[in-house]
C-alpha cells in the first residue's frame, strides 16, 4: 500500500483545502479603522467569518496529520490547564501565513501607537518578514502559530503568550468549532487587571469561523489624568461537552 492510501480521506481533503493556495485575504472584508476603535475602546475585537467554515474544517483536519508541527503540549502536565495544543512548524500552511503577514501588517500601526502612547520605544516594522528577521537575529526562532484542541472538561487557565523579549502587542485566535452544536461551555475569556483597582472579566462569544484579536500582554487605557496600562491575560472556561479547536495566531516567534 502506498503512503497516500494509508492517509484517512479526511486528512487528505485537509490537507489539500490547507495547502491550496489562498486567492482571498480574509482581512479584505473588514474596515480596519472599526477594527482599530474596538481594540482601542475595550482591548480587543471581534472578526465575524473571518474564516469560512470549510477552512475551519481544513484546519481542525491538520490536527491529526503527522508532520507539519513543531510540539505538541499536553497542558495538565505543565499546569497551563486541561487540553493539548500543537505548534506550526515552517513553512506554515499558507492560509495561517496569510493571516500572520496580512493581520501583522493591518495591526502593526495600532501596535505602533499604543506603544508611543505608553512611551515604549520598541517600534514595529510595516511587514511581517521584517518583524520576523528581527525575532530571529535575537534568537526567538520557533514558529508559535498553533492548533488547540479541547474535550469535556478541558479549560485553558488565563495566560499570556509571550515568548521572548520580541512581543507583538496583539494577537489573534479564531474559533473553529460551531458552540451549542459541537460544543458547550467552552467559552473565550480575558480578563483585565487595572492598577489599584478590581480586575475585569470579558467574555467573548464567538461562533465558528470568528476571530478575537487582543491584547497580548496589556494595553493603554485612557484615565482622567493621562494614559495607563491594564495588564491583559486570555483563556477558556471548561467545557461541558464536545469539542473545541482554536487557531492562535502569534505575531512573534518563540526563543
Ligand atoms: O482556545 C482558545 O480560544 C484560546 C487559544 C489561545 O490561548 C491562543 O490562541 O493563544
Ligand atoms: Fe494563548
Amino acid at each position: 500500500m502506498s503512503i497516500a492510501m494509508s492517509v484517512s480521506p479526511n486528512l487528505e481533503t485537509a490537507r489539500a483545502v490547507a495547502s491550496s493556495k489562498v486567492s482571498q485575504d480574509p482581512f479584505d472584508r473588514f474596515d480596519t479603522s472599526d477594527l482599530e476603535d474596538r481594540l482601542d475602546n475595550q482591548g480587543y475585537a471581534v472578526l465575524p467569518g473571518l474564516l469560512t467554515h470549510d477552512d475551519c474544517d481544513a484546519m481542525v483536519g491538520l490536527y491529526d496529520s503527522s508532520d507539519g508541527f513543531r510540539s505538541r503540549v499536553v497542558m495538565a502536565r505543565h499546569g497551563f490547564g486541561r487540553g493539548e495544543y500543537q505548534y506550526f512548524a515552517y513553512p506554515l500552511p499558507p492560509l495561517v501565513e496569510i493571516l500572520r503577514a496580512s493581520g501583522y501588517r493591518r495591526l502593526a500601526p495600532i501596535a505602533n501607537r499604543w506603544h508611543a502612547s505608553l512611551n515604549i520605544d520598541a517600534h514595529f516594522p510595516s511587514t511581517h518578514a521584517a518583524f520576523i528577521a528581527r525575532c530571529h537575529e535575537a534568537g526567538q526562532l520557533r514558529p508559535t502559530p498553533l492548533l488547540l484542541r479541547y474535550g469535556q472538561g478541558d479549560y485553558n487557565c488565563l495566560h499570556q503568550d509571550r515568548y521572548g523579549d520580541h512581543v507583538f502587542p496583539l494577537q489573534l485566535a479564531v474559533l473553529l468549532a460551531e458552540p451549542g452544536n459541537e460544543f458547550d461551555g467552552g467559552e473565550f475569556v480575558l480578563v483585565e487587571q487595572r492598577p489599584r483597582m478590581q480586575s475585569r472579566p470579558h467574555v467573548i462569544p464567538l461562533r465558528k469561523g470568528d476571530a478575537v484579536v487582543f491584547a497580548v500582554n496589556f494595553r493603554p487605557v485612557q484615565g482622567a489624568r493621562g494614559i495607563y496600562r491594564t495588564v491583559m491575560r486570555h483563556g477558556v472556561s471548561a467545557l461541558r461537552s464536545g469539542r473545541r479547536h482554536t487557531l492562535g495566531v502569534i505575531f512573534h516567534d518563540a526563543t
